[in-house]
């Protein structure tokens, strides 16, 4: 069982936690800050005092979700196969169901290997609890913060979350994108979701507004970086300074990067980031590095290199141009997902890590966020910042980043839900 130990650290993790504290220190206190009572969140308000203060604001976490049980694969493939938003697929109602099933007994396959199901749910439900643990310590002025799971593909799916929600006498509740960096096939694509069941279920007057996308965030960047070091440390010392760091993202395809959609770029950011992070760290480390592209799917052209053919790549050419024996190590960086899932249990773990061992290489795989406090922590500040700006006098719902279109963009909906949410959920 794993025991909480203060302010929402989970003792199983406190041996990353002086990083956690390296970057808190970084960090102003939003608490004091907040002790102006210049606040104008409701619960300030006389009027609306009684009627508000209990209310809860919700924190939804929005992700694709997972099958939590091998019988689960199936539904969750029909309803990632039946999204227009990430796959248009022609006569999608009746393609959809189709290809699931045909993919089926591979996906069950690789969920089997990895302990018969995916780990999302428990993850996202432990991120949220502790987050909202110290949202609620922090800064109970602001909200009697409880967290949420939307799913767009698994269940809770976005009707329960909404019938949650209402349930909970929700008045107040923020989308937070779980994916770091944004991108019209995952963000985009759950916003549209919800867009779509508000209006299909009623909105019972929920005022929503939307964090977007994180992926340059301080704490985020902070709970890579130490995630880096952790594997760094697996590795003999001499060696260290000049494995190869390769950062792996879910891939894209290429139609979509051409529309101009942004995610490539962020996730992009993020390994920049990390890399001036890691260099400016008590223990230095500049290691050389490439971003590379996995988990592509069918025979349309995705964004590359191909995180296999670059440890096969990285094989063959022996890393930097020195001493081969240092060079022949790789650290396995996953960057655009925070809790372990097929592709960093399966793909990465099973296949990449025992394919580059057979091919002479020496490869370790940076754990994923799961229950980093340093993590959670970032979790609670990137909400924090967010609920100070929209509550204070001049409150934006969204961001400006996330009004602009893909400039190929076709998809209406995509338009409708921005400037529906720009209006904190309002027609
Ligand atoms: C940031 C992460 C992801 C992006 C971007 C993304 C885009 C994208 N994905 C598909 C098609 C599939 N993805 C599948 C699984 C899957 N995708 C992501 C993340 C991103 N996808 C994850 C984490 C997972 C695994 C979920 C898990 O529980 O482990 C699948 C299903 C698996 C399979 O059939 O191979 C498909 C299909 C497209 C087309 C796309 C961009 C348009
Ligand atoms: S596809 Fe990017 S805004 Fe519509
Ligand atoms: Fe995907």
């Amino acid at each position: 069982m794993i025991q909480k130990v203060g302010r929402g650290l989970l003792r199983s993790e406190l041996k990353t936690s002086i990083h956690a504290r390296a970057y808190a220190t970084t960090r102003p206190s939003l608490h004091r800050a907040n002790e102006d009572k210049s606040c104008v969140h409701p619960c300030y308000s006389n009027t609306n005092k009684l009627s508000t203060l209990h209310r809860p604001t919700a924190i939804v976490l929005l992700n694709m979700g997972g099958p939590a049980t091998l019988p689960a694969v199936q539904p969750f493939l029909t309803n990632l196969f039946s999204d227009g938003d990430l796959i248009p697929l022609p006569l999608q109602s009746f393609s959809a169901p189709w290809i699931a099933k045909r993919r089926t007994p591979q996906i069950e396959k690789q969920y089997a290997a990895i302990g018969g199901g995916s780990p999302i749910l428990k993850w996202s439900e432990q991120q949220g609890q502790g987050m909202v643990d110290l949202l609620n310590e922090e800064i109970p002025e602001l909200g009697n913060f409880r967290s949420y799971v939307g799913f767009r593909y698994a269940d809770p799916l976005t009707p329960e979350m909404l019938g949650r929600l209402k349930e909970d006498g929700v008045k107040r509740a923020v989308a937070f994108t779980q994916y770091p960096q944004y991108s019209c096939s995952t963000t985009g694509s759950s916003l549209n979701e919800l867009y779509r069941q508000v209006h299909k279920l009623g909105s019972e007057g929920i005022k929503w507004s939307v964090i977007d996308r994180w992926g340059m965030h301080e704490g985020f960047v902070e709970a890579v970086t130490s995630r880096i070091l952790a594997a760094l440390e697996q590795l003999p010392a001499h060696r260290r300074s000049k494995a190869t760091l390769l950062f792996s993202a879910h891939s894209l395809p290429m139609s979509v990067v051409n529309r101009g959609d942004p995610y490539v770029a962020e996730v992009a950011m993020t390994v920049g980031s990390v890399m001036r992070r890691l260099a400016n760290h008590e223990t230095p480390h500049a290691n050389p590095y490439r971003l590379v592209w996995q988990s592509q799917v069918g025979p349309s052209a995705w964004m590359g290199q191909q995180t296999s053919e670059a440890i096969k790549g990285l094989a063959r050419l022996g890393g930097i141009e020195e001493k081969r024996a240092a060079a022949d190590n790789v650290v396995l960086v996953p960057i655009a997902f925070t809790s372990d899932h097929i592709e960093t249990l399966y793909e990465l773990d099973l296949e990449y890590v025992k394919e580059g061992e057979e091919l002479g290489l020496t490869v370790v795989r940076a754990e994923s966020l799961n229950g980093s406090p340093i993590f959670i922590r970032a979790m609670a500040d990137i909400v924090k910042d967010h609920m100070k700006e929209t509550e204070g006098p001049n409150g934006q719902p969204v961001s400006q980043q996330m009004m602009l279109r893909c400039p190929g963009c076709t998809n209406d909906t995509c338009g409708q839900q921005k400037r529906w949410f720009s209006k904190w959920g309002s027609d």
